[in-house]
């Protein structure tokens, strides 16, 4: 039997991080995993962090719970057929409901093949803090992710101090009485601590009604390269309602796009060694004004 885990959390919580973390672990440990992957919008880019040799499947612009499991189900089976492994990694996007996204899993074709060992959850604290600021579909949504969690990340814990971790970790541990939770920077927990989640299947839980979510993924694509002042400010000046940004971005006097991602407020930059296609995924609420500097 493959033993399954499924990585929930808003977006930008830090679920790829977790995942990348995961998968070094679980090589060390001498076994082999395999990633389902599922992002929101047409771009790959969190794929693209998941190193060459690791099977991997992924379900672009859609979500693994609303687009219809069968789609999801399909590719586990093809991943199954296609590859030997012992562990399977489930990726959801960050607009999934983590329960709704464990239909395909709990397929009767997989009942003899997958064991479904948990829901581990990436919580942005920062983001817990500030959750009455959300709009009220989002901020169920990153609620419901949490109260259904085996093992909660309460993530970025480098961002706060230390009476707001106290805080997050009380607050948490309300919404979420049953789970464990770990306070961590850069999703970084021991595989061992998966490995004691057993929790079979989830009968008849109750979820919340999240109502109808608006989120909207666009992609733009840079004709030309940018001044990095002049992107930052754009940043600066987006809608709280951009929930994520993720690509690669062609700044002027550099040879190749940089990696970037932003994450409530916080933007990351990393060196690229290749000529990845300078374009980013934008991903939020009433977006639709949102145009490149
Ligand atoms: N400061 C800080 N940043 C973090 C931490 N964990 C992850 N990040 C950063 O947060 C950003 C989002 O991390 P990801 O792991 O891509 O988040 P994700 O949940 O996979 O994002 P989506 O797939 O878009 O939902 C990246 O820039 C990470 O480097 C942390 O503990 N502290």
């Amino acid at each position: 039997m493959v033993d399954v885990y499924l990585f929930s959390g808003f977006l930008g919580s830090g679920k790829t991080t977790l995942l990348k973390n995961m998968l070094i672990q679980v090589k060390e440990a001498g076994l082999k995993p395999a990633v389902f992957m599922n992002e929101l919008g047409e771009l790959a880019i969190d794929s693209d962090e998941v190193e060459d040799g690791v099977p991997l499947k992924e379900l672009l612009d859609g979500c693994i719970c609303c687009t219809g499991s069968e789609k999801s189900e399909a590719q586990i089976q093809t991943l199954l057929a296609e590859e030997e492994f012992d562990v399977l990694l489930i990726e959801t996007t960050g607009a999934a409901h983590p329960v709704e996204a464990l239909d395909a899993i709990f397929s009767p074709l997989f009942a003899e093949k997958l064991n479904f060992r948990g829901i581990v959850t990436v919580a942005d604290s920062k983001r817990w803090l500030d959750r009455d600021r959300m709009s009220p579909q989002i901020r169920s949504l990153f609620l419901e992710q949490i109260r259904h969690a085996d093992l909660i990340l309460a993530n970025k814990m480098d961002l706060l101090t230390d009476k707001e971790q106290g805080e997050v970790v009380f607050g948490i541990q309300a919404l979420n009485s049953e789970a464990r939770i770990v306070q961590t920077s850069g999703a970084k927990i021991p595989y061992k601590l998966m490995e004691t989640l057993s929790t079979g299947p989830k009968e008849s839980v109750e979820t919340a009604e999240i109502g109808k979510l608006n989120l909207n993924t666009r992609v733009f694509r840079f004709a030309e390269p940018v001044k990095r002042e002049v992107f930052e400010q754009w940043l600066r000046n987006l809608p709280e309602t951009v929930y994520r940004i993720k690509g690669y971005v062609p700044l002027e006097g550099d040879k190749y796009p940089h990696a970037f991602q932003y994450a409530y407020g916080m933007a990351q930059w990393l060196p690229e060694y290749m000529k990845m296609q300078p374009q980013i995924v934008v991903i939020g609420e009433g977006i639709d004004g949102v145009e490149l500097p």
